[in-house]
């Protein structure tokens, strides 16, 4: 399941949020533990050091203009929140013989990869940064005694789990994207020619429509339908067949340049083209520019059809002002002209023209 990124943003707002509180509560607990000749310098750590960091990662979660920095800030966070944690470690044992315990180390390493989600390169990074600190805190002090080893690998598992299980999230994350566009694409191209699907076609036809309803251009449906297909696929094969269907995507990219045209398949040999801000002139050069360029490639038909080469019938509604008019209306109208074409002159093209439509904007 994936979320948008307003969702993600609100769940990052909330962890971050969370991170004070958490800190919060384990500085009463700590409270409770330390002797009382330890409270300054425990406070002024905790209040001095720690928080005011937090409280500007804090803010900068909340300023847009952070956003791309995020990643950098919580790996500077968690190697901060470590490193003071260390230094209050040596403070209280140098001056006190009081050894602190050092288990917030994993807790802040947890928080920051898993609640704040540091990328694992970042994550490998601040923890290779922290376990060298903490082998040098207690390589520099005998705090922790005979415990000083179980403590060095305590520290060392919790931040190899840290990283490898940020490893194995990042991974699996990617993989799901890429799943994602895959199925995204497969969802919305037809395999055979990578246009825009049946599907996609309706949705991008439809937005461009409204578009030129709004900007009070004409808008132009264009229904394209190899001639005799049938006898073409009976008498070379399917294969053929097929590459005739490629050939017709290639010639209509090659006559639709414009980023605005919407082309696609609509289905088997018929392919269907939404202009926009077009003249009836201009699709009138367009379709002979078409036509002409079957001419061109002169594709040896089947010996029983209309035409010795391929030839493409073509059907146009042109809607000179689209305000008020709906894609199946015109997708519809666009049918009747083909079928005008073809049961007249196959491998030529007809435009209607629908008069103005007055009244509510589409
Ligand atoms: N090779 C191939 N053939 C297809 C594909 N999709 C549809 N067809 C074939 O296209 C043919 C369409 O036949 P008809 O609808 O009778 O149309 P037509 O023979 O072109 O006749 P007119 O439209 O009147 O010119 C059928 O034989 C389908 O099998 C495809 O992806 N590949």
């Amino acid at each position: 399941m994936t979320h948008s990124p307003e969702i993600d943003q609100k769940r990052l707002r909330r962890a971050v949020i969370l991170g004070p509180v958490i800190i919060g509560i384990f500085m009463l607990a700590d409270m409770s533990l330390l002797p009382p000749s330890l409270y300054g310098i425990y406070l002024e750590n905790r209040l001095l050091y720690q928080m005011p960091v937090v409280a500007l990662v804090v803010v900068g979660v909340f300023q847009k203009q952070f956003e791309p920095y995020l990643k950098f800030l919580f790996s500077v966070l968690l190697l901060w929140l470590c490193f003071t944690n260390f230094a209050l470690i040596h403070r209280c044992w140098t001056y006190f013989q009081f050894a602190f315990p050092y288990e917030g180390t994993i807790l802040y390493a947890f928080f920051c990869v898993f609640a704040l989600r540091i990328p694992y390169k970042y994550t490998f990074f601040c923890c290779v940064l922290i376990l060298s600190g903490f082998l040098y805190l207690l390589y520099a002090n005998a705090i922790y005694q005979e415990r000083g080893p179980i403590s060095a690998a305590f520290v060392a598992g919790g931040l190899f789990i840290c990283v490898y299980a940020r490893y194995r999230i990042d991974r699996s994350l990617q993989r799901m994207r890429s799943i994602n566009n895959e199925l995204k694409k497969l969802s919305t191209l037809d395999p055979l020619t990578n246009l825009n699907n049946r599907r996609a076609l309706m949705q991008s036809s439809e937005a461009l429509l409204a578009l030129s309803a709004r900007q009070q251009l004409s808008f132009s449906v264009l229904l394209l339908d190899l001639d005799d297909f049938k006898k073409f696929n009976d008498h070379f094969g399917h294969q053929k067949g097929d590459q005739a269907i490629c050939l017709q995507a290639d010639i209509l990219q090659q006559v639709f340049r414009r980023q605005s045209d919407v082309i696609s398949r609509y289905g088997g040999e018929e392919f269907m083209v939404a202009l926009s801000g077009m003249s009836e002139s201009d699709i009138k050069q367009k379709c002979e520019e078409f036509e002409a360029q079957w001419q061109y490639h002169a594709m040896t038909h089947a010996p029983d059809a209309s035409h010795k080469i391929m030839t493409c019938s073509v059907g146009v509604a042109l809607s000179e002002n689209c305000v008020g008019e709906d894609l199946t209306s015109l997708i519809h109208h666009a049918d009747q002209a083909l079928y005008k074409v073809k049961v007249q002159t196959k491998g030529t093209y007809h435009i209607t023209t629908l008069p103005a439509h007055r009244g509510t904007e589409c």
